[in-house]
């Protein structure tokens, strides 16, 4: 069974979510000649599968795996192969690949002769559930995380489970963190059915997983629906992300999106907690759900400094005014704009190990 889940705007497309279903992507690249497989070592043999049905010419671009290939170095090299290849405004990117890979691929397809058609075939639970949905495109530079990049919306989305079988389970729960965050800030059936059964959230094969997918995803296609461009109710997405990208950028990305996401929701619960907006239950529910799948909630005390230098360059800052996604209630997302440094440093010590 193939569930559709339609994302709405300017530029509309469906996520499908189902099993074995490299047989959905020919309609995807439509009559384009050309397609280039974006993909990392681990997903050589998925990424070749993919090449096969696509029946079209394929430029194959292995890329460094995880954040080692989110560059604008790695991306130079994509726009290389693509010019060698002749690509052409109806040719067509693929990403195969987590998050780190559809990222990248749909930026390079984002700048290629300004933009071409792109899609995403995702392979992690996070790539699922958030990466590949929502046309966020980009790369991480010294500055900071996702600093480069374009909205892009994809052509359409193949969320394959199966392909969940051979992912890392650290990978897996890093996913989770993403799926937790869509309860905290709209679907809290999503945090009953992971309390419910922890074990069952994480199996790979089970109906559980399958149903938070597509409940994530349903979050997310609503609100990109509505907000493309991140211009108001899309920054909900970000709830957990202005700490959450900074301890990337303090770990130099070798911490798992997932992993930093865990402590930034953390941190953003005490924030809501401590300004007055959220009740202690609410917030103290974040801690006991993300501990239960396995998530990191510390992170070390001395480098708050650090970690608020580079929450200045958080893309819902204005000039020098910090904001935050925070919570007035379970699924009551809000934002708090311009806390000042002791509340910051209180919430953090609710992280601080
Ligand atoms: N564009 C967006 O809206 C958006 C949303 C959320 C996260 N992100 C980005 O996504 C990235 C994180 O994604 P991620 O958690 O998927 O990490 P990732 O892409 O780094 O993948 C994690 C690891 O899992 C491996 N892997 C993936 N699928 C596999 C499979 N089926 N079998 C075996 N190994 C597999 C990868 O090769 C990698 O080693 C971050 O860069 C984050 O910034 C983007
Ligand atoms: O899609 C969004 O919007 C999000 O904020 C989802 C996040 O989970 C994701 O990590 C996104 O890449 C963060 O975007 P950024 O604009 O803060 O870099
Ligand atoms: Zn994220």
């Amino acid at each position: 069974m193939v569930t559709r889940i339609h994302v709405g705007g300017d530029r509309p497309y469906d996520v499908l979510v189902g099993r074995d279903l490299a047989g959905e992507l020919p309609g995807l690249i439509g009559d384009a000649a050309r397609v280039a497989v974006l993909y990392s070592a681990p997903l050589r043999s998925r990424a070749e599968r993919i090449a096969e049905v696509s029946g079209a010419r394929v430029t194959p671009i292995e890329v460094p795996d995880a954040e080692r290939g989110k560059t604008v170095e790695v991306a130079a090299r994509c726009w290389d192969e693509l010019g060698a290849a002749g690509f052409t405004r109806t040719d067509v990117v693929v990403g195969v690949g987590g998050g780190a890979v559809t990222d990248l691929a749909g930026f390079v397809a984002a700048s290629w002769l300004r933009g071409v058609r792109w899609v995403p075939v995702s392979t992690s639970l996070l790539g699922m559930v958030d990466a590949s949905v929502g046309g966020k495109t980009g790369v991480n530079i010294a500055a900071g995380k996702n600093l480069v990049g374009a909205f892009h919306p994809p052509a359409g989305v193949l969320c394959d489970l199966d392909a969940l079988a051979t992912l890392p389970a650290d990978d897996l729960t890093a996913g989770l963190a993403e799926v937790i965050k869509c309860g905290f800030i709209a679907d809290p059936a999503i945090l009953s059915l992971i309390e419910g059964d922890p074990k069952a959230a994480a199996d790979p094969g089970g109906d559980v997983l399958r149903e938070l997918v597509e409940r994530a995803v349903r979050v997310k296609a609503e609100v990109v629906s509505v907000d493309l461009k991140e211009s108001g109710l899309r920054e909900i997405l970000n709830y957990g992300h202005t700490l959450g990208h900074a301890i990337e950028k303090r770990e130099r990305y070798t911490w798992k999106h997932g992993h930093a996401i865990s402590v930034g929701l953390i941190f953003a619960a005490a924030l809501s907690r401590l300004s007055g907006r959220l009740d202690d239950a609410t917030s103290a529910r974040h801690r006991a759900v993300l501990e239960m799948v396995g998530l990191p909630t510390a992170y070390g005390q001395e480098f708050w400094d650090e970690l608020l230098s580079a929450m200045r360059v958080d893309k819902k800052a204005r000039a020098d005014t910090l904001r935050f996604v925070v919570l007035d209630g379970l699924a009551k997302p809000g934002i708090l704009t311009g806390p000042d440094e002791d509340l910051l440093r209180a919430a953090y010590a609710e992280v601080a190990r």
